[in-house]
């Protein structure tokens, strides 16, 4: 089974789908840790972000067992991260190494922006996650606090809606719900509601596929 997980910056995805490999007993891959090590590579080697050659050359490298998460989650990798996805060649090569991450048994639950609509559009199951604006910048603030690093409400905000203003509006493989994928409006839900909100909808989903 594949499970497709989509949604905007700090919308929850990534902790759901974590939750969601676990309890199904798929393997898991945060596409944008992908994107992530790409930008940190980047600016690692004092390229410019739009030089599409060398990124092509590092995805090709990329380990997805060695993608360090607590390194490359920071705040402003983020932020360049965006700027590189924007970049055809670069997105072609990194969806090859998620689409074979996915195909491979018993499945998966893949996180990103395109998992729906490019990467995975044959997913048994589309979700959607998404929040209010607010609340994403809230739960991103008090996750930077609880980590030590200084973060203020209204910087944090602007920083989302660029993100996801540049995420859903890049011509290439834009950020945006699959047709055929469930919403999931998390901000008046905490995380456990909301990781049984995403069971009970994929519970369903498989009890009607065929066997
Ligand atoms: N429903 C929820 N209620 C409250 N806090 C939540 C909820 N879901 C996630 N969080 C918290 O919000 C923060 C962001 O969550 P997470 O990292 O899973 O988001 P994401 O969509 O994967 O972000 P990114 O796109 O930046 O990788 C984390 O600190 C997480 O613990
Ligand atoms: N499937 C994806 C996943 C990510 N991106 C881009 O990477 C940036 C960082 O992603 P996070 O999920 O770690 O926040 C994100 O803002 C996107 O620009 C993507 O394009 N496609």
């Amino acid at each position: 089974m594949i499970i497709a997980i989509d949604g905007p910056a700090a919308s929850g995805k990534g902790t759901l789908s974590r939750r969601l490999a676990e309890h199904f007993e798929l393997r898991h891959l945060d596409t944008g840790l992908t994107y992530r090590a790409v930008a940190a590579a980047l600016l690692a080697k004092g390229m410019p972000l739009g030089d599409e050659a060398i990124a092509i050359e590092i995805a090709r490298n990329l380990d997805l067992g060695h993608m360090d998460k607590s390194l490359l989650s920071a705040h402003e990798i983020g932020e360049v991260a965006s700027r590189v996805a924007v970049l055809g060649g670069l997105r072609e090569e990194l969806v090859r190494l998620q689409r074979e991450f996915a195909n491979k048994p018993p499945g998966a639950v893949l996180d990103g922006r395109d998992i729906g609509t490019v990467v995975c559009q044959n997913a048994e199951v589309k979700l959607f996650v998404t929040a209010s604006s607010e609340a994403r910048a809230h739960r991103r603030t008090d996750e930077m606090r609880s980590k030590g690093i200084e973060a203020e409400f209204a910087d944090v905000l602007e920083d989302l809606k660029r993100r996801d203003l540049r995420d859903s509006q890049r011509t290439i493989a834009p950020m945006k719900q699959a047709e055929d994928a469930h919403l999931l409006d998390t901000t008046e839900m905490d995380i456990e509601t909301a990781f049984q909100a995403a069971v009970d909808i994929i519970s369903k989903a498989r009890d009607t596929m065929p066997t």
